[in-house]
């Protein structure tokens, strides 16, 4: 089956002074059926490609297709019917009620499901009579994806669905990501936040400063870093130090890193690694301030490739 959505290449850069290269060759495949996302830290030009993907905004080079077809012609009609768009902030009229709002969106296409069964997908038909001046941040997030879906489209895209939401709101949201994919659509959305990439993401695609550094399933990319297992802990700051470097050799260690006064070791099998840790601080005669043990994350896998955090300078 041909992808979903394929880009080759892929350029933008914001005419300024200076200009902004927000994305410099990007390439990507999306596969019918797959939730795939779009990770990155602030300003790494996920929004910018997913608009260009939408057919929002104009690449300054580079190709797209999506759903076999390209922007910019006479295919693009086509395309429009085929695919629901939430985005970032989406700017619904204070003053109309929730069905009125999703009667319009439906409008915008020759074939949909029904408004109330589009509410139905984000569990919003009780508020059908709300004016969307009275819902929640997560209600109105909810109805921007109700909006996105009441095309039945083939490919959903979905821009930091859910930035700023409470906890509970982030969990209905992700309940609704997950019955897109089981019932077989493409998602592609965009995310700072690892946890819910890992959760939803069949595939992702790491960006930074406007390129795929990495590029795989969660579990894959964690599993390269070689080891899944993290070991993290501090020294106390007025006795001796050790560099990171000088656990390398411990059994099961797989990699090391120093992170803002942090060591960090990678390790396969923490039962092996922790008592050597351990017995290796006690035979150096230094002192723990503080130590804990986790699963790896796609948090490490990019601290790993870049040396900063996912939410350096974020909000
Ligand atoms: N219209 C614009 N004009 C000039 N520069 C822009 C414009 N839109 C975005 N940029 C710049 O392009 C870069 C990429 O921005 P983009 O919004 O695509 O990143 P992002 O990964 O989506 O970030 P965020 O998570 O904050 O939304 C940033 O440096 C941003 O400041």
């Amino acid at each position: 089956m041909p992808p979903t959505i394929r880009c080759q290449d892929l350029v933008k850069t914001y005419p300024g002074k200076p200009p902004v290269e927000a994305v410099r060759g990007l390439d990507l495949e999306v596969h019918p059926g797959e939730c795939f996302g779009l990770l990155g830290p602030n300003g790494a030009g996920k929004t910018t490609t997913i608009e260009i993907l939408e057919g929002l905004l104009t690449p300054t080079s580079g190709e797209v297709e999506v759903l076999g077809r390209r922007w910019g012609g006479s295919e693009e009609g086509e395309i429009r019917q085929r695919i629901g768009i939430s985005l970032q902030e989406t700017r619904l009229s204070d003053k109309l009620t929730v069905k009125e709002t999703i009667v319009l969106f439906r409008s915008f296409y020759n074939q949909g499901i029904a408004p109330d069964e589009a509410l139905g997908l984000v569990s919003l038909n009780e508020k059908s009579n709300a004016r969307i001046s009275s819902l929640s941040g997560g209600q109105k997030q909810r109805l921007a994806v109700a909006c996105a879906l009441v095309g039945d489209p083939l490919l959903v895209f979905l821009d930091e669905p859910t930035t700023g939401l409470d906890p509970q709101s982030r969990r209905q949201l992700w309940d609704v990501v997950r019955d897109l994919r089981d019932g077989g659509r493409t998602v592609m959305l965009t995310t700072h936040y690892m946890d819910e990439a890992e959760r939803l993401c069949d595939r992702v695609a790491v960006v930074d400063q406007g390129k795929v550094i990495a590029l795989g399933s969660p579990r894959d990319l964690i599993t390269r870093l070689g080891g899944d297992q993290v070991i993290e802990f501090r020294l106390k700051e007025n006795g001796p130090q050790l560099t990171a470097e000088s656990f390398e050799t411990l059994p099961g260690v797989q990699s090391t890193f120093f992170d803002a006064g942090t060591i960090v070791l990678h390790v396969e099998e923490i039962h092996a690694a922790l008592p050597a840790v351990m017995d290796k601080l006690r035979a150096d005669q230094v002192e723990l301030a503080q130590l804990t043990t986790r699963q790896a994350s796609l948090e490490d896998v990019f601290v790993t490739l870049t040396g900063r955090h996912l939410r350096d300078g974020g909000e």
